[in-house]
């Protein structure tokens, strides 16, 4: 008989879990998703059930990556929270499966790998579409995936100055404050992304914050928020001028606001520009369209399953 599962909650998770190791990782997924091989990787379009008395959705992520032995499926409950809601926008657990048997091994929380594995595939668009030479980074937003964004992105890029905005000033302060690095606070999104290299858009906006007109020529944007085919985070300007990348096709196509009412046309996705068969534009302005798919949260679940168990036999 199989073992019973083993629960991993959030503190532990977020030890086992470690960017440095993540980021291969989620290279490797993210090229194998984009080769449409089902012997590598069975990952269809999120699941979604509108949470309609409580404003909210639940998404179901399952994921099969055949040859590296995955199966796993994430639940996630995300809602469109009022301006001034202190409530978490997303709730997470992911289930880990042995593919052969059908038992569960694991039950994790989603909520630490949900924050790593979207704020590193961000950084993995910025070391594949930024200019090298970037110097300054601003976020919009400063919620968790604001903080996971700024961790990665400091941790891995040399930036001389980071720039946060929030629309309320509260937020922008309690961000400042727990960030550990350099960070400068901005009263306006202008004021924060006129000139930067990079920009992270991180909030839950339902319409455009971030306007073309204030991006810098030659800008990266990873856009992470705005994961409804109804909303918004970046304008019709910035996604026509703005050559586009996302994670999944079929996952933008059938969720993303910015891409679907703009009519941009998207040039490839992040795994392709990989394996190397579509072009990385680091000269031309770029916008990374991140909606999240099961397949970064399955090789984040097995990562901190296999360190569990290395713990485990230590003990
Ligand atoms: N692409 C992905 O893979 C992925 C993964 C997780 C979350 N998300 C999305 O990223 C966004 C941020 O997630 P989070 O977990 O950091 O949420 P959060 O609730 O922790 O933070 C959201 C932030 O949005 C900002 N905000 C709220 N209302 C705003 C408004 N009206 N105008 C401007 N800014 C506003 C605030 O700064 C707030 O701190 C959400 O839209 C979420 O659905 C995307
Ligand atoms: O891939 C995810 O986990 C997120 C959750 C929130 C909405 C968008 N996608």
């Amino acid at each position: 008989m199989a073992a019973p599962p083993v629960v991993i909650w959030e503190d532990e998770v977020a030890e086992l879990l470690l960017y440095r190791e993540l980021i291969p990782r989620l290279e490797e997924a993210l090229g194998k998703f984009s080769r449409r091989d089902s012997a590598e990787v069975i990952q269809p379009v999120r699941t979604i059930i509108p949470l309609q008395k409580h404003n909210g959705f639940l998404g179901l992520m399952p994921t099969y990556m055949e040859n590296d032995g995955v199966l796993s499926t994430k639940f996630v409950c995300f809602y469109k929270r009022g301006d001034d809601s202190n409530l978490p926008s997303t709730q997470a657990t992911v289930v880990l499966l042995d593919p052969e048997y059908g038992n569960v091994k694991a039950v994790m929380n989603g909520e630490v790998i949900t924050r790593m594995r979207t704020a590193a595939a961000s950084a993995i668009s910025a070391k594949l579409l930024m200019r090298p030479e970037a110097e300054v980074l601003a976020i919009l937003g400063t919620g968790n995936q604001a903080l996971s964004h700024y961790s990665v992105f400091t941790e891995i890029f040399s930036f001389k100055e980071v720039r946060v905005w929030s629309h309320t000033r509260e937020g922008t302060e309690r961000f400042c404050k727990c960030v550990s690095g350099p960070v400068r606070a901005c009263v306006s999104v202008e004021e924060a992304v006129r000139g930067a290299d990079a920009i992270v858009t991180v909030t839950r906006c339902t319409e455009p914050v971030l306007f073309g007109q204030w991006v810098k020529p030659g800008a990266h944007v990873a856009a992470v928020g705005a994961c409804r085919p109804d909303w918004r985070e970046l304008d019709d300007v910035l996604m026509k001028e703005a050559v586009v990348y996302v994670d999944s096709r079929e996952g933008a196509m059938a969720e993303s606001g910015d891409i679907i009412l703009s009519g941009a046309e998207v040039l490839a996705e992040i795994g392709e520009v990989i394996n190397g068969t579509k072009p990385a534009y680091r000269e031309k302005t770029t916008v990374f369209k991140s909606l999240g798919m099961g397949v970064e949260d399955a090789v984040s679940a097995k990562l901190v399953f296999d360190q569990w168990n290395a713990k485990a036999s230590k003990r």
